[in-house]
């Protein structure tokens, strides 16, 4: 860590002009500290003509909590590995990276501000026809092309072992699949659904299937994941749709990924009965949200299965009856993954303005405690939802708590 310090705007705007061509020595170059994300600083330096380009550096701490909460700096590598790969793999849904300095942990990108984040644009009730589709293209490309259907058990355990990420790693376990179930200082509840909290502490059931699912988590490689698919981590536009902040990635499960997109549009779901007023405007957000998982999940399944007929390298996995059971047991894993989404955001450290930016405290909590009614059922139930139709009806008939 030698060559490390954190960046002032100053040093942002010389690793710019240094490390692209988009800036001229003679360029009057501006730069603002602008980041929102919970862990790292991100910088736009912009010349005067308009053109601007992104610095983000990883700081060895959890910008959320302060240096309390050491963290690695290597996750810059994780980020701009991922993304790099990713980017390869499926550049027109990945943001590109133009250059990354290790000892620096600084990463410089793309600047897609023209783009806005979709998180916003859902709870503002906005729709992306292309959203499911693009992004169903981006995880059957990225997770196919770096799983056993394509790369040999060598190249495999290779990057695997590049992309241990172990720091990160744990944050995901202890956030995802330890702190909601426990009473754990983490977590941040809100007063009115304490009672729905504690239950979640002593629901042995629920614990067992969560248990499952971290166990896979830790030890079951398909892919190299983005790791935090959430809907912080699109930029969108009507034709446009790409993926940044990918510092979560490792080899893992690949249904990690699918289940994370899936829980972030069914806690916008929950959310919109408390963000939307109007009852015609809500029950056609609650459609296109519905369409949207539909969509996700057909179009990444039929390209997935697209790929392991006519790509896949390894014979022994070109057998169709396995490729069958390989999409069943995603489908499956993605429900789970998504159901655990769905609780963290509600009783854990981190939540999402889906939920927060609901006005009324009485509002909020109701669609609170649907997010975890969810949440448990998408968990409990996920071996027998065998389609995703299955489980929207499991959605819309879902009853509304009090
Ligand atoms: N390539 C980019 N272009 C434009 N804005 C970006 C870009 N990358 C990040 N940002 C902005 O910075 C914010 C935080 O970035 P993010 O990668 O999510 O940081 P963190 O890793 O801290 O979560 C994003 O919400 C977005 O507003
Ligand atoms: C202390 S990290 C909490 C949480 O933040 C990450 O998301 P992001 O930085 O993109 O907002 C990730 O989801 C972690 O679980």
């Amino acid at each position: 860590m030698s060559d490390y310090q954190t960046f002032t705007a100053d040093d942002a705007r010389q690793f710019a002009l240094s490390h692209s061509d988009t800036f001229r020595d003679s360029d009057k170059l501006e730069a603002e500290e602008f980041g929102d994300g919970n862990l790292n600083l991100v910088f736009r330096v912009k010349n005067q003509q308009g053109r601007s380009l992104i610095v983000k550096q990883a700081l060895p701490y959890a910008r959320c909590v302060g240096e309390s909460w050491p963290l690695t700096i290597d996750r810059a590598r994780i980020e701009a590995e991922v993304l790099l790969r990713h980017g390869r793999i499926c550049p027109e849904h990945t943001v590109q990276v133009l250059h990354y300095d290790a000892a620096k942990a600084a990463i410089l990108m793309e600047d897609l501000g023209q783009l806005t984040i979709l998180r916003s644009e859902l709870v503002a009730g906005k729709q992306f026809p292309r959203l499911a589709s693009q992004m169903a293209q981006y995880l059957a490309h990225t997770l196919f092309h770096t799983s056993d259907f394509v790369l040999n058990g060598l190249q495999k355990k290779t990057e695997v072992a590049r992309f241990l990420n172990p720091e990160l790693c744990l944050i995901t376990e202890d956030l995802f699949f330890t702190d909601p179930y426990c009473n754990h200082e983490r977590n941040n509840i809100h007063q009115a659904i304490l009672p729905q909290a504690r239950e979640l502490w002593h629901d042995e059931a629920l614990q067992a299937e969560v248990a499952r699912l971290k166990a896979d988590f830790l030890s079951k490689p398909q892919a190299l994941l983005h790791g935090d698919v959430h809907s912080g981590s699109i930029f969108i536009d009507a034709q446009q749709c790409k993926v940044i902040d990918a510092e979560f990635g490792f080899y893992g499960p690949i249904g990690f990924d699918v289940g994370s997109l899936i829980g972030n549009l069914l806690l916008n779901y929950a959310g919109q009965f408390g963000l939307q007023e109007d009852t015609t405007a809500l029950e056609q957000q609650h459609r296109y949200l519905l369409e949207q998982i539909e969509t996700l999940w057909q179009g990444f399944a039929s390209e997935f299965s697209q790929l392991m007929q006519t790509q896949s390298k390894e014979s022994s996995f070109a057998n169709s009856s396995y490729q069958h059971f390989f999409l069943q047991q995603v489908l499956a894993d993605s429900i789970g993954y998504a159901g655990c989404e769905l609780i963290r955001r509600t009783v854990g450290l981190a939540h999402v303005a889906d939920l927060e930016q609901i006005r009324n405290e009485q509002l909020r909590a109701r669609s609170e405690r649907l997010a975890l009614m969810l949440g448990r059922q998408l968990i409990m139930q996920r071996h027998s939802l065998t389609t995703i139709q299955q489980l929207l009806t499991l959605v819309q008939h879902q009853e509304l708590p009090a």
